[in-house]
């Protein structure tokens, strides 16, 4: 099984670890740390730890793609990004351990060249031929329409790929009508995009099966503390996280999505996708960097995350297709 993760606009994550950070003031850095980052980067890399075959494409920027060439090497990750003008971007992290709060600072990213998403087609009709599943994720580049996500998503759906789709806002909106197989919007993103009404798992839960009625295979709704719901249009499950130390939830999400496509390349219940997704997000919570544990930690991890029925009735089945 062949996997493909689509980063439009990836990211440097420059981690600075500031305990008691504070607005408004003079904050000391403890300490700074740099890791190749971007949703789909993230995706692979959790992946890739896991023991999965993987390529990253998407574009990246010629001037420093350095730190993402070794990050690929390192883990074992197939290269076909297609190389761009111009620097790709940092992603600012504060990371204040003492209170277990991380804050985002991202920039918009390189304006692609046209001729570029042109190439990248190319390269993703290409990785079509005998990859199974493609993820695409993060925020789309300054300049390139919304569009380009739903007839991604319809192209690769064409070709009998399944989709994971984690995007925001618009790029969401549109990308659900194209039917991908798989989304994981978080409690923001739902409310951006009007599919949450009210408060509590219930709402939570018609959202997810709202998603399911449109196509989507398996809607996965991550609550932060709150763990997650898992639907596939005929069960609903809340995956609750045991208590644990955070260092960082940048890419705690990312995880959850590749945890939950190597429970299904695994044939696994949605249960065990449930329990295997957390424990790939668990992980993330306690690294800088998208890195993994060994399996055995991940299982102990997964042993530690209560799944629970919300609401057993069979509203609408949209089978998970593999
Ligand atoms: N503080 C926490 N304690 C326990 N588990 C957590 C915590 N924060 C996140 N998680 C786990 O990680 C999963 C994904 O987190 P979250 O909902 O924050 O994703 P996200 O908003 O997509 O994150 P990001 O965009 O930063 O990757 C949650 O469903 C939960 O299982
Ligand atoms: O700006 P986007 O694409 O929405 O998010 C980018 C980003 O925050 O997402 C990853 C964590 O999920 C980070 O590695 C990266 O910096």
């Amino acid at each position: 099984m062949n996997i493909a993760t689509i980063t439009l606009n990836p990211a440097i994550d420059q981690t600075v670890f500031v305990d008691h950070f504070q607005l408004n003031t003079v904050n000391r850095a403890r300490a700074m740390q740099r890791d190749a980052g971007g949703k789909g980067v993230n995706v692979a890399s959790f992946l890739a730890d896991y023991g999965l075959s993987v390529t990253a494409t998407g574009l990246l920027g010629a001037e420093n793609p350095h730190i993402f060439e070794r990050h690929f090497a390192a883990k074992g990750i197939t290269d076909r990004f297609v190389r761009v003008p111009g620097a790709t971007r940092i992603g600012v992290k504060i990371v204040d351990e003492a209170n277990q709060q991380t804050t985002d600072i991202n920039l918009p990213g390189l304006p692609p060249p046209p001729a570029a998403l042109n190439t990248l087609i190319d390269v993703i009709d290409e990785l079509a031929v005998n990859h199974e599943w493609f993820v695409l994720a993060g925020k789309l580049p300054p300049g390139v329409p919304i569009e380009f996500i739903p007839n991604l998503v319809a192209r690769l759906r064409s070709f009998n790929c399944n989709v994971a789709l984690d995007v925001s806002g618009p790029a969401l909106i549109a990308g659900l009508q194209a039917q991908p197989s798989l989304v994981k919007p978080n409690l923001d993103e739902l409310r951006q995009i009007d599919l949450l009404d009210g408060e509590g798992l219930e709402a939570v839960g018609n959202a997810a099966r709202r998603i399911n009625q449109m196509g989507v295979g398996l809607a996965i709704v991550s609550m932060g503390a709150q763990g997650a719901i898992f639907s596939d249009g005929t069960q609903l499950l809340h995956a609750i996280p045991p208590s644990v130390t955070v260092r960082s939830t940048v890419g705690a999400g990312d995880a959850m999505v590749a945890g939950t496509i190597a429970g299904l390349v695994e044939g696994l219940s949605l249960t065990e996708i449930a329990r295997r997704a957390t424990a790939f997000s668990l992980a993330a919570l306690g690294s800088i960097g998208a890195h993994l544990p060994p399996r055995a930690e991940l299982i102990a991890l997964a042993a530690k995350v209560t799944v629970t029925v919300v609401d057993p009735a069979v509203t609408t089945v949209t089978p998970v297709d593999q």
